[in-house]
């Protein structure tokens, strides 16, 4: 296991261990958010807790809840989510995200945003001081609007650039059948604006900026031989 994926084992254990009997739980999408939804899978089987549930926000989680366990519930069931844990691109100090590296950034807010307490699981490669230092903001758009969204973000001041797939021709399609766009701000100063701005444009369904969502922030860190986990 390399350095960051014994960091991303370790923050998805620590988050896995939040979770408490008889409680909805939000599973992100995600490599960090996979160990989580294990360990909770695990503490399952162990009867360490009991009677909880869990709400996906992607496919990659329905696949993985049923492979570790853990019963799904829906939004059309579900009063609440007591918590979800989910993982990030980007963290800046105030706590705002980027999210949408898998490209399930839509169904992550929707479940993240819904939920008594959002923990977000990340090494701490992923801490900036500034959104958009590192990575592009991921935009879901509709596929018949693709080139004019793509023109309206230009005129903003980005730079859009269609997601193609990996082992795939073409696009990168999503769990909705939408494209992403993935954008690139010279300087994201005001990040809540940008969020606002990004989903008013026609055929755009969301992006990946997460602001004033998360409640707490694990990071997985190396030291020495041994990962701890530091909170934000
Ligand atoms: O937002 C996401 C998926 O849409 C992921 O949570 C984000 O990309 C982080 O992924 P990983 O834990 O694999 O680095």
């Amino acid at each position: 296991m390399t350095p960051q994926d014994l960091m991303k084992q370790e923050v998805g254990k620590a988050a896995a261990a939040r979770v408490q009997s008889n409680s909805i739980v939000g599973l992100g999408t995600g490599s960090t958010t996979a160990f989580a939804i294990e360990f909770i899978g695990k503490r399952l089987a162990d009867g360490e807790i009991t009677n909880v549930k869990g709400i996906p926000t992607s496919f990659q989680a329905t696949v993985l809840a049923k492979q570790y366990g853990i019963p799904l519930t829906t939004l059309d069931e579900a009063d609440r989510i007591d918590i979800a844990i989910d993982g990030a691109d980007e963290v800046d100090p105030n706590k705002n995200l980027i999210k949408g590296g898998g490209a399930a950034h839509t169904q992550e807010k929707v479940v993240d945003a819904l939920a008594n307490q959002f923990i977000v699981v990340v090494d701490n490669t992923k801490i900036v001081d500034k959104l958009g230092s590192t990575f592009l903001v991921p935009v879901e758009v509709i596929p018949m609007a693709v080139t004019p969204v793509m023109r309206a973000i230009e005129k903003l001041g980005g730079k859009p650039q269609l997601r193609m797939g990996v082992k795939k021709a073409g696009p990168v399609v999503t769990d909705q059948g939408n494209l992403v766009v993935d954008v690139k701000f010279d300087s994201i100063d005001n990040p809540a604006d940008l969020e606002k701005t990004l989903n008013n444009i026609p055929g755009v369904l969301e992006n990946g900026l997460f602001v004033g969502v998360a409640d707490l922030i694990l990071v997985g860190e190396v030291q020495g031989d041994k990962v701890i986990i530091k909170e934000m």
